[in-house]
């Protein structure tokens, strides 16, 4: 019997996007992965199924991400979805999915980039240790969502950690003379959004205790930093039922 394995059949959702594009040359060049499938919007999700996708990758939107993964899921074939816009509300309609389908694998990670998960870790060891924290993500101005992804991600994480260590609000005397001024509130955590020509995807996590501060930075340069995350996930996907938030546990 021979021991080379078959490789695993892909397909792409999202795939003329900036995202998409990566996506399809990263599995292209893989070895034991194999793109049987690039759609995008007004193809039609079918063409997936009949070119025996195995696992499919959505870099997509967050209005279409839901029906898509329904879709996914509904067929049987297992999801690594790096479209933003997930609440814990939508990731527990996806549980619910996936309770009628066992063996199904979906991964959602706000952030395929191994140093933008590091930079959450750290961020969420050091959040127990500073009265202060803000986060301020800097992202390309094409991007349709704020905040990012990953930047909610992060509050949540720093809002756990605070919750678990006792602190109380960040403080904060400062009223709003303008809407907007202090950004987005996410679970305490204040969230300022960037845009601009020439930045691709960006974060830091500012930190302030009496007489000193902490930041901790993370860039993508390059659209290329997603795609071993992305990798590891489509490889790691099949072995994994059950909904996995976060590269986290696949590292
Ligand atoms: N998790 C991560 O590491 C990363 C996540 N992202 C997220 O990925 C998403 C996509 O980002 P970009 O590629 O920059 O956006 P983009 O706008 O360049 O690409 C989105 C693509 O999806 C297509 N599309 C829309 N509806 C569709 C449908 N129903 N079926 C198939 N295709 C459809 C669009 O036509 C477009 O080509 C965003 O939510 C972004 O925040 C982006 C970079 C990294
Ligand atoms: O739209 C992007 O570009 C990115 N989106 C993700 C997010 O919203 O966090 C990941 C990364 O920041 C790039």
């Amino acid at each position: 019997m021979s021991d080379v394995r078959e490789p695993v059949r892909v397909g792409v959702l999202g795939a003329r996007g900036r995202m998409g594009v990566e996506v399809c040359k990263a599995v292209d060049a893989a070895d034991d992965l194999e793109l049987v499938a690039m759609i995008d919007q007004g193809d039609g999700l079918f063409a997936a199924s009949d070119a025996g996708a195995e696992v499919i990758v959505d870099f997509t939107t967050p209005d279409v991400v839901m029906d898509n993964l329904h879709w996914c899921v509904e067929q049987g074939i297992s999801a690594v979805v790096g479209t933003t816009g997930f609440s814990e509300q939508r990731l527990d309609r996806i549980r619910g999915w996936l309770s009628h389908k066992p063996e199904v694998g979906v991964v959602v990670a706000p952030n395929f980039g191994i140093g933008a998960v590091l930079m959450m870790q750290f961020a969420a060891k050091a959040a127990r240790h500073f009265e202060s924290v803000e986060i301020i993500e800097l992202h390309h101005p094409r991007k349709v969502d704020a905040p990012s992804g990953t930047a909610t991600h992060t509050a949540r994480l720093i809002a756990a950690a605070r919750a678990e260590a006792g602190l109380g609000p960040v403080p904060d005397a400062t009223k709003d003379e303008v809407d907007g001024a202090r950004g987005a509130d996410i679970d305490g955590v204040r969230v300022h959004a960037v845009r601009s020509t020439g930045l691709i995807a960006h974060q830091e996590v500012l930190f302030g205790t009496l007489g000193e501060t902490l930041t901790i930075r993370h860039d993508s340069l390059d659209r290329a930093s997603f795609m071993p995350g992305v990798l590891l996930a489509v490889r790691e996907i099949r072995n994994r039922p059950g909904l996995t938030v976060g590269l986290d546990a696949l590292l």
